[in-house]
């Protein structure tokens, strides 16, 4: 018989969590009993040796000294597509796959949405871990002055949710972004008014970064960054520096997370690090000053407090910890929402029937191009958001999730000790034809309820956002920023791909274009 205890640790209570998970993972309809009381022996025994060891998990060869990069310097894999290294892994070796990219440090690949399920529901009593942004921990650590912890990103623990418990409240519920919604609806509107048409000879994703930018910042920092004005649109100016920031400080940290503190690496990030502080550090600092000198008792009864404004004012949330939350924000909002974005109107752009369809929506919904977008202009959005989940299915900015195990679990059948990082390979899913009809097809009628093509796929397939109680803080709040993005631009535009080549993705880590993202709009 495999000896469990003695793999994976010496502890009985260790054992004890290994099979309950092992009852959860074999589906011996035992899982609602009391495991300890209620399982004869020759039932544990059976148990146990269901269970395959950590160590027949199959997966590429590691090297002594060099694990299984050399794998990747060859161009078998590649850090940046990830889709294609999945789908040769996948292929290889099956659902479930074990490697050692660093010597000791052992990454297992998951490809089966029953498993996502598993790892989200052992998730859900206790804090999930993430082991990244490492560079992010560092940099915060040798700046006390500044900061006083390693911020959402990077913290764990009962640490991680202190912060995401206080952070969280008055943002991450649909409700509460609504409050947002005339700022947002208004930026949009103003630059699909002002930008779509302007001739733009360059990458669209510059607009976009653009776009992403002053709506992140509105949330960050109450302020309003005029990043199309002529000043602002010079390389040296605050928001075209802080849109270069926010890229170098994610691909470095994501280089560093992979292979370790360099020196070069270390260097960009650190200067990309400290010229975001900076600004969150005056602009925090600016909004305090205001909020001394304003008096509550004169507000209108309609004002509607800033997140930034609720934060400062939260005796529960530690000033520092606002400085740390703001770059947050900027670090992991400024990219997505523009990348999201891109592909969103790239997959629209190759798709006129689908663009006629959400146009029809738009113009249903929004009787002239003036009309303020109300919430219930945006829950009666249907097609619009089935459009976006079809985005999100085919180019969720990550792809997938990726966790580091406080407690032992057992994923397919085989036992993954704590301290192994698993990673979700959800958009390899999200286009096997196991799971969607023509998975590489974008048909939002996938998911209209009523469509003849609608289908009903596992719950667990399509998570951009993440699941559980660490999932993106601010999924209500991009969807939203997308949706209104989304109706204003068809309404009255064609969207044109001048590209002769499909758009992809490349890792930075996240999902970035993989070339210019080449649109032109036209008023119809
Ligand atoms: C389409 C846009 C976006 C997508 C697809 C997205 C997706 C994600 C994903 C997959 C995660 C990791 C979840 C996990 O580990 O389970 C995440 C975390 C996070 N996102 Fe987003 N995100 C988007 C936009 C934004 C924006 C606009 C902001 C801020 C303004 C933001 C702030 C954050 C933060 C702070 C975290 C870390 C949360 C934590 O660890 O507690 N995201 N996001």
């Amino acid at each position: 018989m495999y000896n469990m205890a003695l793999q994976c640790g010496p502890s009985k209570i260790g054992f004890w969590k290994n099979i309950i998970g092992a009852v959860k993972q074999v589906n011996l309809n035992l899982s609602k009993r009391s495991l300890s009381s209620s399982l004869s022996e020759p039932e544990q025994e059976q148990l146990t040796q269901d269970i395959k060891p950590f160590d027949e998990i199959p997966g590429p060869k590691s090297l002594p000294f060099i694990g299984t990069v050399y794998l990747y310097s060859l161009g078998v894999y590649s850090f940046e597509n990830v889709i294609e290294s999945g789908r040769k892994k996948y292929l290889k070796y099956g659902r479930i796959v074990r490697e050692e990219i660093v010597p000791g440090k052992h990454t297992v690949w998951i490809f089966d949405p029953e498993d996502y399920k598993q790892l989200i529901l052992y998730e859900t009593t206790m804090f999930p871990s993430r082991k990244s942004h490492l560079a992010v921990e560092k940099y915060r650590k040798s700046r006390p002055e500044v900061y006083c912890s390693g911020g959402l990103l990077s913290t764990n623990g009962e640490e991680w949710w202190k912060l995401r418990r206080e952070f969280q409240k008055d943002f991450s519920a649909p409700q509460a972004v609504q409050a947002y919604l005339p700022a947002t609806d208004r930026i949009i509107k103003e630059f699909v008014n002002r930008q779509l048409l302007f001739p733009c000879d360059f990458d669209f994703m510059f607009v976009l970064s653009r776009l992403s930018l002053q709506l992140t910042c509105l949330i960050a920092f109450d302020e309003e960054f005029d990043s199309f004005s002529n000043q602002q649109l010079k390389y040296d100016s605050r928001s075209s520096q802080l849109i270069e920031a926010a890229f170098t400080a994610n691909q470095t940290g994501f280089m560093m997370d992979r292979v370790g503190f360099q020196t070069r690496l270390w260097k960009r990030f650190s200067e990309a690090s400290l010229f975001i502080e900076s600004v969150a550090v005056e602009l925090v600092k600016k909004k305090k000053r205001s909020l001394e000198k304003s008096n509550p008792l004169e507000y209108s009864e309609d004002y509607v407090p800033s997140l930034l404004e609720l934060y400062l004012t939260m005796p529960s949330i530690n000033y520092k910890d606002v400085i740390g939350m703001t770059v947050d924000l900027l670090l992991a909002g400024i990219n997505a929402t523009a990348f999201t974005a891109s592909f969103a109107l790239y997959h629209l752009s190759k798709n006129e029937r689908v663009q006629d369809i959400l146009r029809m929506e738009a113009r249903d919904l929004l009787q002239s191009p003036e009309q303020a977008i109300t919430p219930e202009i945006l829950s009666s959005a249907h097609y619009a958001r089935a459009v976006l989940k079809e985005v999100l299915r085919l180019n969720p900015i990550s792809a997938g999730a990726e966790r580091l195990l406080t407690e032992d679990i057992v994923l397919s059948g085989y036992h993954i000790p704590k301290g192994t990082n698993v990673v979700t390979q959800n958009q390899v899913s999200c286009r096997m034809d196991d799971y969607f009809v023509n998975p590489d097809v974008f048909l939002p009628e996938r998911w209209m309820k009523g469509s003849p093509v609608f289908e009903k796929s596992n719950p667990y397939l399509v998570l951009p956002f993440g699941h559980g109680r660490r999932t993106c803080i601010a999924r209500h709040l991009a969807e939203q920023q997308l949706l209104i993005l989304l109706l204003r631009v068809v309404r009255d535009h064609m969207i044109r791909w001048n590209s002769e080549k499909p758009l992809g993705c490349k890792a930075i880590p996240i999902n970035k274009p993989d070339q210019v993202v080449d649109l032109s709009f036209m008023k119809v």
